[in-house]
């Protein structure tokens, strides 16, 4: 997988709101060079410092420079990211240059590289995401670890989307429930279900890459056997009545399956859409009641929605008595 360098020169005024936007964004790490700071690069989410080369630091203000996964959600959250670091003038801030640049990095020149910004993080009341390489030690028996190698797919479990959907997972999975994951990409959602009693777990993905890393982050976290990775298209590979049906995909996608997530789900089960930007936050509603779903619960965060819907028991709609 790829990942993009964003880097924004602006003045050493703007670097902590910058750095808030990146964050924001889906970072979880920013690297400062500060044209005032002589000797140390620092991570100010972690902070450690640490000597650097600064061959490339600016001659005025600050580079604040983040790494984001490239996937289908960068070029959305990228100009949003624009948008926002350029309205941080009305809030009377300096922004210096103010420009945004956006490179590729392959992921060989990544793979050491990005150890030093992903650490253990706390996401939810009870799961925590632990990077494979840190060690770490449960604080409560309560608490619920996901160990990822988020290298390969999308799914470091950081961004909100993800957070959103584990978050309503852990209000809504009984023990024993079946669980289907569309778009698994790292597989941290089915990983997640399993960790809160799910029984059957089938997770899947349309990119072979995201089906390869579900399948090595299921058995990181000794889950092989529970966890069923398949390939395809949404919901075409699989074959079961789940309880709770879980998408952390983008809008455009969710609407177009409203339907088959409504047949697919057995009486009186979930759908959890995620992955929707504020602005298509609506569209997605009305697919949803169209398709004979009730809204349980809308969530937000920062710019992304997820919602919780409901197929009901019994009775329905016309799209329920017609399926
Ligand atoms: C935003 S990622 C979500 C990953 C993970 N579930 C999470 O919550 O972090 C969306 C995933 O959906 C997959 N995807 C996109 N379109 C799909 C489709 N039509 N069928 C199955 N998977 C799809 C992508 O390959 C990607 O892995």
């Amino acid at each position: 997988m790829k990942w993009a360098e964003i880097s924004v020169h602006t003045s050493t005024e703007a670097v902590e709101a910058v750095s808030n936007l990146l964050y924001e964004a889906g970072a979880s790490g920013v690297v400062i060079e500060d044209s005032r700071e002589p000797d140390l690069e620092h991570d100010t989410r972690f902070g450690e410092l640490y000597e650097l080369d600064r061959a490339d630091y600016p001659a005025e203000g600050a580079i604040v420079k983040a790494y984001l996964p490239v996937n289908s959600f960068l070029p959305e959250t990228v100009n949003e990211l624009k948008n926002e670091i350029s309205n941080l003038v009305s809030y009377g801030l300096d922004i210096g240059p103010n420009s945004v640049t956006q490179s590729e990095v392959d992921e060989e020149d990544w793979s050491t590289a990005w150890k030093d910004y992903y650490h253990p993080v706390k996401i939810s009341k009870r799961f925590t995401i632990v990077p494979t390489w840190e060690d770490y030690e449960r604080l409560s028996t309560d608490e619920l670890i996901i160990e990822l190698d988020p290298g390969m797919a999308f799914g470091t479990g950081t961004h909100p989307t993800t957070v959103m959907c584990l978050q309503a997972l852990e209000k809504t999975v009984c023990e024993g429930d079946e669980v289907v994951d569309i778009g698994t990409g790292s597989g941290v959602l089915s990983i997640g279900a399993a960790l809160l009693g799910a029984g059957r777990i089938t997770a899947l993905d349309l990119d072979e890459v995201a089906v390869e890393s579900a399948r090595q982050n299921a058995e990181l976290n000794g889950l092989a056997g529970q966890i069923d990775v398949r390939h395809g298209n949404l919901l075409d590979a699989y074959d079961g009545r789940p309880d709770i049906a879980v998408a952390n995909i983008l809008a455009e996608v969710i609407v177009t399956f409203t339907d088959d997530a409504y047949r697919t789900l057995k009486p009186g089960g979930l759908f959890i859409t995620s992955g929707i930007i504020a602005q298509k936050k609506d569209e997605v509603k009305d697919a949803l009641a169209a398709s004979g779903f009730s809204i349980e619960e809308v969530m937000v965060m920062e710019d992304w929605t997820a919602i919780i819907a409901r197929k009901p028991e019994a009775g329905g709609t016309d799209a329920e008595i017609l399926s």
